[in-house]
């Protein structure tokens, strides 16, 4: 039954009144109150310093002057954090006014003769009295029966335990500027017909928040709380990324006196998908959560020594470069550093390095050698065997910098420290008679000596000139990072003790030339970046991040063993929600198997849980239909009852003749009234190519990994920057078997059209891919 039509429109539609008058009055005395906090800062900023008795005259009064200034400054942040929640609730009241909530059960406790009422929205609303809800926050524990139950018998549990009872009505509201558009009262799952509203609408730039018809499998995701590995592996389009979202505004609701967003830290699959979500949350009336890419971690931590190879850039080698001669010793040397028995051989050869093979730079200045990397290798190796790499350092850097005083006191009679000291500006000078000055206490005579003035000058030119020197021992730039690392690589032999019965891959000998080679021109492959950073910190001392107490990682199929068991060494006080697809998986370490079992392996069965989604809400029924047809069977993907039209797959005689289709296919459907148009292609070379032939004749824009932003419009973008997000339709460029024929291809022809929302159209020259031909005629139109 539908809105005006449903018997208790009216009295709905009256209370939404009634609540909407109550928050409008709440937002009012609301931003009275920030008013008043506002200028409580404002003055408490001005007047910091008046109530602040400022003595340092001996160390009692600095003592007082210190806690009076601790108080004022206590008050202050004080202030500051009522205004910051003040503004956050008024964030939510706002939104509240507009859409008060979404549902609404009648729920009867056993035991109770009456059923309460409980309204649903995104954020909770308490009567004047404070006694009764007007509305619950949808994460409250008595909301999640709405997620979880039809009408019927119904529970769920409280911190004092399981409540029991029966759901005696289960309702959903559209509301929209205080009006309620739609109503219905709904049955097994959150009402299809809102679904279907929701699901029906035009893509977004943004991604949207789906509290109001999370589904039951989502449900169990967003709140679990036991697993300290949750991994959900699910279709696509089938709301992973949504429910990691959710499940961020749950935790932090959940915990919220423990846990913020600087807690939890999502790694996503490219810059722009930041973008694609950063709205949910502050939608949600709560603050993203730190979000990063695994390559912007792995930069962040090496810094800009080397010229890294992002993993986009590799998958374009893997999609481009089969006619080479390194192709196949480089896709091997992907697979096998990306594993789990690369990392036993990481760890025995750092083991070795206990012993012998540190590699050292030597300490240089002003082109001559002032510290041999010999006599640093002599000198390390000379410590206490059974101390770690990271103290044996330490002592290292003491020592020296002990070395560099000497040089330095030496340095200070060269001639070239005179020289220097003639150019001194009068700035300089004053600076050397101050350090002086403060040095000899006051004492005025001092600086009348010649020779003092010229020592105290040489000493300020020489430590100028160390100092830099000196921050670089401090920051252990001494050890030769890459060099160590390629020592890895010299030696195929001594390689085969440390794989030990692993083995090493039968090309190992090439995999090796073709490593040193690399790294010789000063490039580090993206396969060798994460052992990189592993051997780092395994020399260094771990950088391990205590802080973080979730890490969530979208898109994980395309993460290596190596990467997921490095991050869990670096995040060790963490849970982990893992989402991913093995339909999905691009990139080469990633081509074989499942490898969940292996993530959940590393926790224990006991630790972990693993939730199935089947079901796609993105695309339409037909296009599910469509894309379902192109993988190697074995997974069920069921489609959400939403109709569009089907698939369609234009053959072209040639390129200039499939642009032209291509060009009134995109004319046709911004006609229609599409907001977000995709032409995927399967590279970057391609997409710059297909976007010079198309900016003549549409406003197209061409997306690349630097781009950061997701716009509306009409974009070509190469197919794995497409991950994770959706257009209106997509126009696949180029569906030939030339182009998509390996088996390889497969999983990247899949992300690419499993990318429409409400329609998927396929152009391709010459013969079509396989993957096309392979799925059932009366799946798609030919033309
Ligand atoms: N319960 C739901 N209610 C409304 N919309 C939903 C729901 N679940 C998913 N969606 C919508 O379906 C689309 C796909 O969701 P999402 O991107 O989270 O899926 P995904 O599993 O991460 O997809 P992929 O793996 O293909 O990137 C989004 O538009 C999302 O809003």
């Amino acid at each position: 039954m539908n809105s005006n039509e449903h018997p208790q429109w009216q009295e709905e539609q009256q209370r939404v009144r009634h609540v909407a008058a109550e928050i409008r009055e709440r937002i009012g005395s609301l931003q009275e109150q920030l008013g008043a906090i506002r200028s409580d800062i404002v003055t408490l900023r001005t007047h910091f310093w008046d109530d602040v008795t400022v003595n340092f005259e001996d160390a009692a009064e600095a003592a007082e002057t210190y806690a009076s200034m601790k108080q004022q400054a206590e008050v202050l942040s004080e202030r500051e954090r009522s205004h910051k929640h003040a503004r956050a609730q008024l964030l939510v009241l706002e939104r509240l006014k507009d859409s008060p909530y979404f549902g609404r059960i009648d729920f009867r406790e056993d035991g109770e003769s009456a059923a309460e009422r409980i309204y649903i929205g995104i954020g909770s609303l308490l009567e004047k009295s404070g006694e009764t809800f007007l509305i619950y926050d949808w994460r409250a524990p008595v909301s999640g029966m709405y997620y979880d139950y039809a009408p019927g018998p119904a529970q769920y549990d409280t911190p004092m335990g399981r409540i029991s009872g029966t759901m005696e009505l289960k309702r959903q509201y559209m509301i929209r500027g205080g009006e309620i558009r739609s109503l219905f009262d709904t049955g097994i799952t959150i009402g299809d017909e809102l679904l279907q509203q929701v699901l029906g609408k035009q893509s977004d730039t943004q991604m949207k928040s789906i509290v109001a018809t999370i589904q039951k499998e989502q449900n169990s995701v967003i709140r679990d709380t036991s697993s300290k590995l949750l991994v959900v592996q699910g279709a696509a389009g089938s709301g992973k990324t949504s429910a990691a979202l959710q499940r961020v505004a749950y935790l932090l609701y959940r915990y919220r006196e423990t846990l913020s967003a600087e807690h939890i830290l999502l790694f996503s699959p490219n810059p722009m998908f930041n973008s694609y979500v950063s709205t949910v949350l502050p939608e949600l009336g709560e603050e993203n959560m730190e979000q990063t890419t695994f390559q912007e971690y792995i930069e962040f931590r090496l810094g800009d020594a080397f010229d890294i190879e992002d993993p986009f850039r590799q998958l374009d080698d893997a999609l481009t470069m089969m006619d080479t001669a390194d192709y196949d010793v480089r896709m091997e040397s992907i697979k096998f550093k990306a594993s789990l028995s690369f990392l036993q051989v990481m760890e025995r050869y750092v083991n070795g390095l206990k012993e012998e093979g540190l590699v050292f730079k030597p300490v240089m200045f002003q082109n001559r050698e002032l510290i041999g990397a010999e006599a640093m290798r002599q000198q390390f190796y000379a410590y206490d065997p059974s101390w770690s790499i990271p103290n044996r350092l330490r002592q290292l850097v003491e020592w020296l910098q002990q070395q560099l005083k000497q040089f330095a006191r030496a340095e200070k009679r060269k001639p070239w420290v005179e020289d220097e000291i003639e150019l001194l500006d009068q700035d300089a000078y004053m600076e050397a008679y101050e350090a002086l000055r403060r040095k000899k206490r006051f004492t005025e005579e001092s600086f009348d000596d010649f020779e003092q003035e010229k020592a105290a000058l040489a000493a300020m030119v020489v430590n100028e000139h160390f100092k830099p020197l000196r921050s670089w021992v401090k920051r252990l730039k001494f050890v030769d990072l890459p060099a160590t690392y390629a020592a890895l690589f010299a030696s195929p032999r001594k390689a085969l003790d440390w794989a030990g019965e692993a083995g090493l891959p039968g090309c190992w000998p090439a995999v090796c030339a073709l490593t040193l080679d690399r790294l010789k021109r000063g490039e580090l492959a993206n396969e060798d970046t994460t052992p990189l950073l592993y051997l780092k910190d395994r020399i260094e001392g771990a950088h391990r991040n205590l802080k973080v107490r979730h890490v969530f990682i979208d898109e994980a199929q395309d993460y290596s063993p190596f990467q997921f068991a490095y991050l869990m060494q670096m995040f060790p006080s963490s849970r982990w929600t893992v989402l991913g697809d093995w339909n999905q998986a691009i990139h080469v370490q990633a081509a074989d198997r499942d490898r969940f079992g292996d993530l959940i392996a590393l926790f224990g069965e006991e630790q972990s849980k693993r939730i199935v989604f089947t079901k796609s809400y993105r695309s339409t029924r037909q296009i599910v239909e469509f894309t379902r047809g192109m993988l190697d069977g074995g997974q069920v993907i069921e489609p959400f009852n939403r109709d569009g039209l089907l698939p369609t797959v234009t053959y072209a005689p040639d390129l200039g003749a499939m642009r032209e289709q291509i060009v009134r296919q995109l004319e046709t459907l911004l006609e229609e009234g599409h907001r977000t148009l995709a032409v995927i292609c399967k590279t970057a070379a391609e997409s710059q190519d297909t976007y010079a032939a198309l900016k003549e004749r549409l406003p197209v824009r061409l997306i690349s990994t630097e781009t950061v932003t997701f716009e509306p419009g009409l974009l070509v973008i190469p197919a794995y920057l497409a991950k994770g997000v959706e257009f209106d339709a997509v126009i696949l460029h180029n569906a030939s078997e030339e182009r998509y024929g390996r088996e390889s291809e497969r999983r990247l022809f899949y992300t690419a059209c499993t990318r429409a929302m409400h329609e998927l159209h396929l152009f391709h020259t010459g013969k079509v891919s396989p993957f096309v031909a392979q799925t059932p005629p009366e799946t798609y139109i030919k033309r």
